[in-house]
Parts: structure tokens; sequence; C-alpha cells
């Protein structure tokens, strides 16, 4: 288990580059079941959990190339399903929450997939019931076999059908898009997820020959085709680095400029922090972050305390609600952090806490935070990171703290954000990886 040593207090200083969108990728990766023709794809970060998906299409007969860093082509015109037996696939579809979406794909073009109980952050129950029945109304058969929590399922060519989701599930929409678009007639999906991820993937789709509109609506209207090509993809930058840079910014007292950051992708993020009292500028498509070193958090128009909670699309996202809380330990003023969506994920203000910070956790999804003003700095400590989020929040709050700090279980971390430590250290961060 890899940790980081973290020596708090310097000022950052100069630009940062987001990476590739981790969930985006999981989702255009898996796309690429759907043609046996080339797919080339590029800006792919070089994460774990991406590097363990492209492993786990490599194993299933998907040809891989890698052109560039960043750039890889895939074809699968040779597909082993008879890999979805192994060991290895449970073991690797296991380990990532991605794993998920190769069932839509497999479904549609082969009728057949399998999968075992997907990872992913441990952050409160994640059911996939919507997955399920959405392929379901397809016409996929599904088996569960409960011991093992595996799951298999057949179809024959799969068909059109009306469907309303119990949720606006994001992987879940994936998923039944990638199986709508080569079903027999139209497929419409209500409540359907809507993030930029689902955009870029219908856009992907799209140009490989799907015909689908409502694109960045919640009502997705799919004439299904007998057949997609291949085709070429450039992932977005990811918004919750974007995100994450400007708690990072505040945090540290930091001037950055946050490079290319396709700003109207961005939904309500700049404003999120802007309204914990982040000064930004947008240069073209750069957000530009001065020196603070104070920030004050903004009120409601009738002086009550601000509420930051998340939101399906094109509401606040739930991945950055541990960096808008750990922005807030320092900042003037008092915020109330709401995580609707998962009910584990804010466990970590303990390691906070323990820093100085003044929280109070009000019950799993709600805590409240008294921001010190930049004037109690906090203090580094040892601990964990528990999920990719919280474990990036306790690495803003250790960069922000008064002398060194271990953050253990980086791995964590390293599922969602591209050499953080070399990135970070280029901008004046101490961090050394141990
Ligand atoms: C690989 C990937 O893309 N992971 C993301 C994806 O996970 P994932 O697709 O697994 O998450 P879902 O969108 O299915 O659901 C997330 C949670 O929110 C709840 N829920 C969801 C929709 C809704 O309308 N009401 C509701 O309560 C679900 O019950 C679940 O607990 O979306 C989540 C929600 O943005 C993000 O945190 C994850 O980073
Ligand atoms: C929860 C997340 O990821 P995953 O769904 O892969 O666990 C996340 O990216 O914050």
């Amino acid at each position: 288990m890899a940790s980081f040593e973290v020596i708090g207090g310097n000022k950052l200083k100069g630009d940062i580059y987001p990476q590739g969108a981790k969930n985006e990728a999981l989702q255009i990766l898996c796309a690429v079941l759907l043609t046996a023709e080339p797919v080339t794809i590029s800006n792919i970060p070089d994460i774990r959990d991406v590097n363990k998906l492209i492993e786990l299409l490599r194993d299933l007969g998907v040809h891989v190339e890698q052109l560039t860093p960043d750039t890889y082509l895939f074809r699968a015109d040779d597909i082993n399903l008879d890999y979805l037996e192994s060991e290895q696939f449970v073991e690797l579809g296991r380990s990532i929450r991605g794993s998920v979406m190769i069932v839509g794909p497999l479904l549609a073009r082969f009728g057949q997939a399998k999968m075992p109980k997907p990872g992913g952050d441990k952050i409160g129950r994640r059911r996939l019931d919507t997955h399920f029945a959405g392929l379901e109304k397809l016409g996929a058969r599904f088996n569960y076999d409960t011991p093992d929590i595996f799951y298999s399922a057949t179809a024959d060519r799969l068909k059109g059908a009306y469907m309303l989701l119990d949720e606006a599930s994001v992987t879940g929409t994936a998923n039944i898009l990638m199986g709508a678009v080569l079903a027999e007639g139209t497929t419409t999906i209500y409540n359907a997820a809507c993030e930029p991820y689902i955009q870029q993937l219908c856009r992907m789709l799209i140009r490989m020959g799907a015909k689908i509109s409502g694109v960045g609506s919640n009502l997705l209207v799919i004439e299904g085709v007998e057949k997609l090509q291949g085709t070429e993809h450039v992932m977005l930058p990811d918004m919750i680095e974007i995100g994450s840079f400007m708690g990072l910014a505040a945090m540290t007292g930091s001037e950055i400029t946050i490079k290319n950051c396709r700003i109207p992708e961005l939904g309500l993020i700049p404003e999120t922090f802007q309204r914990l009292g982040v000064k930004m500028e947008f240069r073209g498509d750069d957000i530009y972050i001065p020196e603070q070193d104070h920030y004050e958090v903004d009120t409601y128009i009738d002086g009550s305390i601000l509420n930051i909670s998340d939101h399906t699309w094109p509401g606040l996202t739930p991945d950055l609600l541990s960096v808008a809380l750990v922005t807030a330990t320092q900042a003037k003023g008092t915020v109330l952090i709401h995580q609707k969506m998962f009910e584990s994920r804010l466990f970590f203000v303990d390691k906070l806490i323990d820093m100085g910070a003044q929280i109070i956790l009000c019950d799993p999804h709600r805590a409240t935070v008294i921001g010190q003003n930049n004037q109690i700095p906090l203090r580094g400590i040892r601990m964990t990171s528990p999920d990719i989020r919280a474990g990036v929040a306790l690495l803003i709050a250790a960069l922000s703290a008064e002398g060194r700090s271990i953050i253990d279980n980086v791995e964590q971390i390293d599922r969602g954000y591209q050499n953080i430590d070399g990135r970070l250290n280029a901008i004046g961060a101490q961090i050394r990886r141990i």
C-alpha cells in the first residue's frame, strides 16, 4: 500500500492541465465493443481504473494499440466470450465500477454478457436495478447467482421499448443506451442521466452511425440500427479534477491557472466554488485563480446559511462535495454540506476534525462546517484515504496544513487522479510517494 508524505503550508503557483475525464473514459471504452471497426480515443487519462478497464478489454480479445501516451486504437473484431467465465475476469471486473458497462454492448452485439458485482468506491449502497430493469425492457434475460454475486444475461436481438427509469443512474443510462443503439426499433429512455459523460457518449455513438435524439436532456429517443462503424473520439477534461484544483487553490492560498477547462461543460462547478468565496477569472478557456489570503462564504439572499448539495445533472455532481467540504473548513462563514446520493461518503470528516477543522457531522448525509477564516491552520496528521474524492480532499487538507502529514492507501487517489504528486510538485507542492 503506497502513502504520501506531505509537507503542508506551501503556496503553489503556475499552470495546471486537467487530465481526460475518468467517468467519461469508462463509458467510452466500453462503447468500443459495439463495432468490429477501429475506434481511436484520445485524451485518455493514465489512471488505475481506466488502465484496468483497458486491460479487461484486451483480455476479452479487443485489439489495443497505444498510439501516443494518451491515444489508443481499439478494434473489437475478435471477441473471446469464454474470457467472461475466467477467474481473471471476475477479479478485474470486481475492482472497478466501469466494468458494469460492458453488459449493454455485449448483449447488443453478441446476445450474451456476464459480470461480477462491480467495484468502485465504497461510499454507500450502489444498486444496479436500473441497469437490469432497462436492459430487461429491451428483451434481455438476467440470471443472478446470489452467493457469488455474479450476473449473466442473454438476449436475442434486443427490441426497442419505452422506459421511465426509476432513477437517473449515470452508468445505468450508458448501459441501456449502448444496448438500445443496436436494438430493433425505437427505444425511449425517460429520466435518463444527462451528465457531460453521457452527452459525450451519445455524440460518439452518433458518429458511429447511431440515431439518437434528445442529447443533453433526460429524454433520449434511439432508433436502433443494424451495425455501427468505427470513429475517433476525444475525451473532455475531467470536471471533477478541475473542481478539485479550485478547492486546492483556495485552501493553499495559491495563484494557479487551470488550462483548457471547456468551461461551458462545467455546469454549476465554478459557481459552487465562487459561492464558497473562491475568486476566479475566465480567461478564454482557462480559469485563473488569484492568490487569496481569505475567502468568504456567500449566504442566501435572506442571510441564511449556504447549503451545498448534490443533484443529478445539471445539478452539482456528488463527486465534488468532499472537496467543497474541505474548502469550507478555512473559509470565513458556515456551510451545510448535504450529500444526498451516498450515505457513507462523509465519514472522512473525522480526519479533518483530527486536523483541527470545525465540523459537526449531523448525520451520514449532512455536515455543518464552520470555517476558520485561515486564522487557525489545520495541522498535519497520519490518515488513510477511504475513497477517491475523500482522498483528494485529505490531500488538499494536508497541503494546506501546518507540518507533515502521511496519507495511506493513496491507490484510492490514483484510481482517479493522474500522477497527482508529480503534477502538484511541479507547481510547488511537497508530496513524496513512500
Ligand atoms: C463510473 C462512474 O461514472 N461513476 C459515477 C456514477 O456512478 P453510478 O452510475 O454508479 O451512480 P448512479 O448514477 O447509478 O447513482 C449514484 C447514487 O445516487 C443515487 N441516485 C441516483 C440518481 C437519482 O436520480 N437518485 C438517486 O438517489 C443512487 O441510488 C446511487 O446511490 O455516477 C455517480 C453519481 O453522479 C458518481 O458519483 C460516480 O462517480
Ligand atoms: C464514485 C466515483 O467513482 P466510481 O463510481 O468509479 O467508484 C468517483 O469518481 O467519485
